[in-house]
């Protein structure tokens, strides 16, 4: 039988703020694909809850509160051939706090056409076309 590695689950937010436009956060330096820019987000920990897990990971980068119940699916991506990340990622229209980069982290509001000029990380451009629907 083939090996069945098991995936490695990540979540990532959508979070379209004013004017249509998206907010999107560049990976801080000494992290697996730094300067790169992506939707907030990270790893689902061991028995932990893929939304409670998008809720704390954005508490931890920019000390936002999201209501895990208003965030919606939207899309699914996985790094095939390379590894077994499953990225799964949601949208949201509202949060609470005032947004700040925890991780010196930079991060702004693009729009679509802005985001496709940007190095994004790497299953993030099939994210933005789904987006873009
Ligand atoms: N958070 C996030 N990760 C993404 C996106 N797109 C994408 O390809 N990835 C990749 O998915 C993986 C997520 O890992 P991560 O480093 O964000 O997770 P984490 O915050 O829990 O990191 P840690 O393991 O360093 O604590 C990385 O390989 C990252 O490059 C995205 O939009 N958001």
């Amino acid at each position: 039988m083939a090996s069945n590695p098991t995936a490695v689950l990540v979540v990532a937010l959508g979070l379209a703020g004013p004017d249509g436009r998206w907010l999107l956060q560049q990976r801080p330096p000494g992290k697996h694909h730094a300067g790169l820019w992506e939707f907030p987000g990270g790893k689902v920990e061991s028995a932990e809850n893929q939304r409670l897990a998008l809720c704390r990971e954005v508490a931890e980068e920019l000390a936002i509160t999201l209501d895990p119940a208003a965030l919606s699916p939207a899309w699914v991506a996985d790094d095939w051939p390379q590894g077994n990340i499953v990225l799964i990622l949601y949208t949201a229209t509202r949060w609470q706090g005032e947004i700040v980069g925890l991780e010196g982290q930079q991060w702004g509001w693009f729009t679509l056409g802005e985001m496709a000029a940007l190095p994004l990380a790497p299953m993030d451009r099939s994210f933005a076309a789904r987006l873009a629907q």
